[in-house]
């Protein structure tokens, strides 16, 4: 048997407010690739998205991802696996801003238009705010500009996690590497 999902990404009215950090990126600062073999930003990744990202005003975060013909579902369509994946990346960008470690606990995603290969997604995050460690996030993705027609949109909850969370079931990772990545844009 195959259980359903048990939580739901959307939010109370009473959540945290988002509070970037004092020390976050300036707006429109690129941010750095966390991880050189991320499916997400990874430049080292042979098929990955290499989505580059960069810091908005308050809790915000942009990004760009290209669909290639590596990434399609459907003939000359992206997957939707795909497309969940670069809003994953640009969602997850918001612990940039955040100066937290947080991973990814929930992400609900709509499809609204189909996505061509060769297309540029314009992919935007906010921070909607905080309930405990539950970090609350929405997300969407432009066909090709920043005005273009919505194809995607996202809610998302992320679990803020200690460097313990990466340094034991990952691989690779020590506790400082964990540290700049948290700290060093
Ligand atoms: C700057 C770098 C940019 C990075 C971009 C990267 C983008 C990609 C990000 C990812 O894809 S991360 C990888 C995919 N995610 C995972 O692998 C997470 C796997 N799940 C876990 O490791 C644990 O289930 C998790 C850390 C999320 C929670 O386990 P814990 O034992 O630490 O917490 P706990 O179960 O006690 O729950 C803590 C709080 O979070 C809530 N919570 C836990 N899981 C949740 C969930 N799935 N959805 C919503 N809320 C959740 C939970 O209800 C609770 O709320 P309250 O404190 O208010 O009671």
């Amino acid at each position: 048997m195959i259980e359903p999902p048990v939580r739901s990404a959307a939010h109370r009215a009473d959540l945290d407010p988002p509070e970037r950090h004092p020390e976050a990126p300036a707006p429109g600062t690129v941010l750095p690739s966390h991880y050189a073999d991320c499916v997400g930003c990874g430049p080292n990744h042979p098929t990955g998205l290499r989505m580059v990202t960069t810091a908005g005003p308050d809790v915000t975060v942009t990004g760009t991802f290209t669909v290639t013909a590596a990434h399609q579902g459907a003939p000359g369509l992206a997957h939707g696996g795909v497309l969940a994946t670069a809003l994953d990346e640009v969602l997850g960008g918001l612990s940039w801003l955040l100066r937290k470690p947080m991973v990814t606990g929930r992400l609900e995603t709509d499809y609204i238009r189909p996505v061509p290969v060769g297309t540029t997604l314009a992919l935007a995050a906010r921070c909607v705010g905080f309930s405990g460690r539950r970090m609350y996030a929405k997300g969407q993705g432009r066909l090709d500009t920043p005005d273009g027609p919505i194809a995607i949109r996202a809610a998302a909850v992320f679990v803020v996690v200690g460097v313990e969370h990466f340094t034991e079931h990952g691989a690779d990772m020590t506790a400082e590497q964990v540290h700049d990545y948290e700290v060093n844009p």
